[in-house]
């Protein structure tokens, strides 16, 4: 055995489950309305323990979600903590609870990868971060729910999120153009999106109306790719999983300039995160980056003193 299979034998999912688990037979009618607050009821359950016997695998509704933030490091944590043996994730984005959540739940468990019980299942949508409703529409589909929030300096995150959009649309106004109002420094256009998103705290209030505080745990989108091993030692325990994923998985790839995941056994290539994560930023100037600095800085010492983490944003 390599170094590297070695490190991978590991994987092989555990006998215990770190979270309360919904019965593998368990049914969902539909969502009667798109904002219904239904949750599952107990007289829906049809025998769980007879279903789970003859089929150990099923789809499962999520246990924990990365929520956000766009943009924030969230492609890279759903795809380190899915090499956890304990963890089936879903690849693709479903935004269920913002834009299908009348497809109802059945619809959503559906699209799920099928678990063992042993294993936990999770998917990634950034935008739930900032969608009003989500926070109430996940509470109904079940209060326990675990989330993660990737968060990382809202003025680069800004500025990411806008080299994505110009990259797939090269006409657009200049950054300066959309952050500021009529395009004088100075005055911070709050509603444009980009901007929107990186008020970390305007949103977190909308969560804390339905969940804890202690249900959610934030990921520092920048020591993600400092110390990934030391993030994803982090989310590993918030999500009650063994510490698997370790620095022995990651190495620095000087090409890509982030961590990528070192190859699973000889056969295996070592794996990156695609060109979309990674993108040279377009160049903006020192004095605007500090303007939006300015502006966040409030929002970023709130958050800081609600979360109880400082994430060293200046
Ligand atoms: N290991 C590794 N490899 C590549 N990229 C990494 C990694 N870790 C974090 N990041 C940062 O992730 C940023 C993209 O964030 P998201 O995945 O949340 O974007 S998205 O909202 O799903 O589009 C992406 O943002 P940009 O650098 O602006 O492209 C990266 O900085």
């Amino acid at each position: 055995m390599n170094g590297n299979s070695a490190i991978y034998a590991q994987l092989v999912p555990s006998t215990s489950h770190p979270f309360p688990r919904m019965p593998a037979c368990l049914t969902f009618g539909p969502v009667s309305s798109p904002d219904s607050d239904r949750g599952p009821k107990e007289e829906e359950v049809s025998d769980g323990k007879s279903c789970s016997a003859l089929n150990p695998w099923r789809h499962g509704l999520p246990n924990a979600l990365i929520v956000g933030v766009k943009k924030g490091g969230t492609r890279a944590v759903l795809e380190f903590i899915r090499i956890h043996p304990d963890v089936r994730a879903l690849g693709t984005e479903p935004h269920f609870f913002d834009r299908n959540y009348d497809r109802g739940l059945d619809w959503y468990r559906g699209l799920m990868p099928r678990t063992l019980d042993s294993q936990i299942t999770l998917e990634k949508t950034p935008s739930y971060f900032v969608t009003r409703e989500a926070p109430r529409r996940i509470s109904s589909m079940s209060h326990v729910t675990k989330l993660i929030v990737v968060v990382r300096n809202p003025v680069t995150r800004a500025i990411s999120d806008y080299t994505q959009t110009l990259s797939k649309k090269p006409d657009i106004p200049t950054f300066e153009e959309l952050a500021f109002k009529n395009s004088s420094l100075g005055v911070v256009d709050s509603s444009w999106n980009a901007i929107r998103i990186g008020m970390y705290i305007l949103h977190l209030e909308n969560w804390l109306q339905y969940f804890r505080l202690s249900q959610m745990h934030f990921v520092s989108g920048e020591r993600l790719i400092t110390d990934p091993a030391g993030e994803m030692g982090r989310v590993q325990d918030f999500l009650g999983l063994k510490r698997i994923i370790t620095d022995k998985h990651f190495y620095f790839n000087r090409t890509k300039g982030f961590p990528c995941l070192k190859k699973p056994e000889s056969s295996g290539q070592p794996r990156c995160l695609g060109k979309s994560k990674g993108r040279t930023h377009v160049q903006i100037e020192r004095e605007v980056i500090e303007q939006l600095q300015e502006f966040y800085r409030p929002f970023n010492i709130k958050f800081f003193e609600t979360v109880g983490q400082d994430f060293k944003w200046d």
